[in-house]
């Protein structure tokens, strides 16, 4: 099938990429020039695994192509895939005008029936917003298909390649049978094709993400009140997550959640309440607590120097707001060091991946480190923010002759603590007792 991914941000790229891989024929469109023309020159603009090597392979087929223009993009294309940016507005609710704009735009570009499809993580409502743009101008028949995304970034290939289910808001026999098709060898594993309404489709989306924020947050909760009482998080979290209606997974405490995606859909759930007269009394609370969250090692790193941190040097490991992603989209870490430049501190920071970003972002108020160990070397402590792997077995004796002080601020819960005490680090976790 020919199909059309406008936007080739994260989303765009993993899914022109996938079905591309499944043998169909796919134009990537973006308007930044600048990443069209890297990606025509064979450079892939994000870092994500797997990506890579199913992006090569598809381009040198000549199943993956590139263009600025949408209406070269579109051309033959039985299917439109929109997946634009909703970033939050200034009142929190999703932005919709990038998306608004294309449908505007592709209204006089049909030239045969096509279906258009909502990838964006988009409002309740929005499909019926997109129809209407499109219908102003368009001279063949269209359906508009909420289909909405669940990747997660780092494992992205394979949460598309393999996805645990696929939901489709349509209540169009043409459109469900195309999409039937686009996804078969998606779903043969035996996952479903859920089919619904347009509008609950928009709803399952922040249904999902909200929950997942939410069941994060929870466990943050519990990980600060077990810090109180005396009780590990961690067999809290074997504890309960063995019950298979609660389930292992998204129970980790740390400091807090980021990224491109729980924080605004969070916010745009909460706004959509707002906007229907309802007061969804338990988002408010999880962006309260998350907030607070990022930065609630902070008052143990005071503590331990007795409030003097002028001039005292954090090494700091990891900076996306998770492995395996260069993202550092809402990443606690840029929290972190905000508050610690603050009270006068020096940072070095070190992340295999994000270093750039947070350089473009941030510029050079920080030292970005070659290696994990220049990040610590002459620190006065080590304060640990992303979970990458490589962090999870350093080498403690090196670290000791490096380190000032045998100090770590760890948000991520890497390290057993009767191995802390045995090193004799002294050590604070989220969640679990300090080892001094
Ligand atoms: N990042 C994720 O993990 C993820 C997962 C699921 C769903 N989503 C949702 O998918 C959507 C896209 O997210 P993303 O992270 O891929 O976004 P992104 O910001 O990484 O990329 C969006 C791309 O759209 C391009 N663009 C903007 N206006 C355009 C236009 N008029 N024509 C063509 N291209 C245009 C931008 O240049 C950019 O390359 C959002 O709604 C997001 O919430 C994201
Ligand atoms: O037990 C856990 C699991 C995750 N996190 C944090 O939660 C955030 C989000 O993690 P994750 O969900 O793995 O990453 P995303 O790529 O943001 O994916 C989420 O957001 C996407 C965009 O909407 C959805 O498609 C995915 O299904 C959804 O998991 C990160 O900061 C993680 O550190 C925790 O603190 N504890």
């Amino acid at each position: 099938m020919k199909i059309a991914v406008v936007g080739t941000g994260y989303v765009g790229l993993v899914t022109g990429t996938c079905f591309a891989e499944t043998g169909n024929h796919v134009t990537c469109v973006d308007i930044n020039e600048a990443k069209i023309k890297q990606m025509q020159d064979g450079i892939v603009p994000i870092y994500e695994p797997g990506l890579e090597d199913m992006f090569h392979r598809n381009v040198n087929e000549g199943r993956l192509n590139f263009t600025t223009s949408l209406s070269e993009g579109i051309e033959g294309a039985k299917v439109i895939f929109l997946a634009l940016p909703t970033p939050p507005g200034e009142d929190g609710s999703a932005d919709l005008k990038y998306i608004l704009q294309v449908a505007n735009d592709l209204g006089p570009l049909l030239a045969d029936y096509t279906v258009i499809i909502d990838k964006s993580t988009v409002p309740v409502g929005t499909s019926e917003l997109v129809q209407t743009a499109i219908a102003k101008e368009a001279k063949f028949p269209f359906d508009v298909v909420s289909n909405p995304e669940f990747l997660r970034e780092g494992v992205a290939v394979e949460d598309f390649m393999k996805p645990d289910r696929v939901v489709i808001g349509t209540q169009s026999d043409r459109a469900k049978e195309m999409m039937s098709k686009l996804y078969a060898p998606l779903v043969r594993q035996g996952n479903p094709i859920i089919f619904m309404d347009e509008r609950s489709a928009e709803m399952t989306k922040y249904a999902a993400n909200a929950f997942l924020a939410t069941k994060i947050t929870f466990m943050n909760e519990i990980a600060n009140l077990c810090e109180k009482v005396g009780a590990n998080v961690d067999d809290i979290r074997r504890g309960i997550g063995t019950d298979s209606r609660i389930g292992k997974r998204f129970l980790f405490a740390g400091i807090g959640y980021g990224g491109s995606c729980f924080p605004k859909d969070v916010q745009a759930l909460a706004k959509t309440s707002e906007e229907n007269d309802y007061q969804f009394h338990i988002l408010d609370s999880v962006m309260r607590v998350n907030e607070l969250q990022k930065t609630k090692l902070m008052p143990y790193i005071q503590g331990h120097f007795k409030n003097d941190l002028a001039g005292k040097t954090i090494g700091i490991w990891g900076l996306a707001f998770k492995p395996y992603t260069d993202d550092i989209r809402e990443a606690p870490a840029l929290y972190n060091i905000e508050a610690l430049l603050a009270l006068g501190c020096k940072v070095r920071v070190y992340d295999p991946e994000a270093m750039k970003n947070v350089q473009d972002q941030i510029g050079d108020v920080v030292e970005y480190s070659k290696t994990p160990y220049d990040a610590i070397d002459g620190a006065d402590a080590l304060l640990i923010v992303t979970e990458w792997p490589q962090f999870r077995t350093p080498d403690f004796e090196r670290m000791e002759t490096l380190l000032k002080n045998k100090v770590i601020f760890d948000g991520r819960n890497l390290y057993e603590l009767p191995q802390m005490q045995e090193l004799g680090y002294t050590y604070y976790s989220v969640g679990r007792q300090s080892v001094n």
